[in-house]
């Protein structure tokens, strides 16, 4: 069984795919109406022309709200998490799933999130679990309570760290990925997942942020060389900061930020849904991560400090 927590745009996708192949899974959502919605509706993943890619009834999901994770684990334990909440609020499912999970055998959670941070904030609060860190190019956006759009396709890299030599990791291999492969998901075992999640948080840097200020699509950052002149001095203070506490680049990057842009044109980046729906960002996780790691390094990234601000004051609702 694999326990799915978060029931926004990924969580749904895994879960609709996963349950619509035969994997047994346990949806949490942090309400009790969105659990109640799902298990009414069940859940629906449209494609990106509007056609109904995937449903599964509500009557053959398992969906809880977290609050009853206490309860409904007595009877069956999790073994296989996939932790699918924005950055934000992993300390309150922490919160509520630790005081059970903890004395509950070995658990392997698959953290999707993007910036960094989150892996060793679990690992402090639970270092007994098996993390498999991830980083994915899937795009999902939520449209109701059970239902989203898949916008595009992408590919999953998960952290794989051959030397554990874990029974864990040989059930992971057996079970979870092949579940994975099953459900159609494009996923790879990565032994480089760190350089994956620094290449991942560049792009995130370079590009959230400047579209959520600016209130436009991904694609229109390249219409203008001065969005595009504040892109590469985002993108040149970041590798700044990556040469300084030595870490691993390549100078493709910059392409790459570029074709993300082109790729997904027609969206809004998460951070500017975020910004438009006045909810909390991962502005933290991202620009202010990378802030974090200037200093520590004797450097700055004053660009990136900048903004880390003024997005974070941008979520005080006035009034
Ligand atoms: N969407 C995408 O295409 C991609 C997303 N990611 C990353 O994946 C992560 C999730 O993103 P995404 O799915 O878009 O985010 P969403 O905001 O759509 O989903 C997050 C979900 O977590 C739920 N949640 C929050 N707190 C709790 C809690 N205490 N207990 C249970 N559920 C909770 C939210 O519930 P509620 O709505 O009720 O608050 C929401 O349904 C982010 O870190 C994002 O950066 C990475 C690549 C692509
Ligand atoms: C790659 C990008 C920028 C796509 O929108 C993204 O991951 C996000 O919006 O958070």
């Amino acid at each position: 069984m694999i326990d799915i927590i978060g029931a926004g745009s990924l969580g749904l996708l895994f879960a609709g795919r996963l349950a619509a192949t035969g994997t047994d899974v346990r949806l949490w959502t942090r309400t009790l109406e969105q659990a109640r919605s799902i298990a009414c509706d069940g859940i629906t993943v449209f494609d990106k022309g509007g056609e109904i890619a995937v449903h599964v009834p509500g009557d053959t999901l398992k969906v809880a709200p977290l609050a009853d994770w206490q309860r409904l684990n007595s009877h069956a334990p999790a073994q296989w998490i996939f932790l699918m909440t924005k950055q934000g609020a992993i300390e309150e499912v922490l919160k509520q799933i630790l005081p059970v999970a903890k004395t509950e055998r070995e658990t392997g959670i698959v953290c999707l999130q993007n910036g960094i941070g989150h892996i060793e904030r679990i690992r402090q609060a639970w270092p007994e679990a098996e993390l498999y860190p991830a980083v994915t190019t899937e795009g999902a956006k939520r449209q109701g309570a059970a239902s989203i759009v898949h916008a595009g396709a992408g590919v999953t890299e998960i952290g794989w760290y051959e030397e554990r030599g874990k029974t864990q990791d040989r059930n992971f291999k057996q079970y979870v990925l092949n579940r994975l492969l099953a459900a159609g998901f494009d996923v790879c075992l990565s032994k480089e997942i760190e350089n994956g999640m620094y290449r991942k948080l560049l792009i995130n840097a370079v590009i959230n942020p400047l579209t959520a200020i600016w209130r436009i699509r991904n694609g229109e950052l390249l219409l203008d060389p001065v969005r595009l002149h504040m892109m590469r001095k985002l993108y040149d203070e970041g590798i700044q900061v990556y040469e300084a506490r030595g870490i691993r680049w390549d100078s493709s990057w910059w392409d790459q930020i570029l074709n993300v842009c082109q790729a997904t044109a027609e969206n809004h980046s998460s951070m500017l849904a975020d910004v438009l729906a006045q909810s909390m960002t991962e502005v933290a996780s991202i620009n202010g991560q990378l802030v974090q790691m200037a200093e520590q390094a004797g450097v700055t990234a004053p660009t990136h400090e900048v903004l880390w601000q003024l997005i974070e004051g941008m979520r005080l609702k006035e009034g």
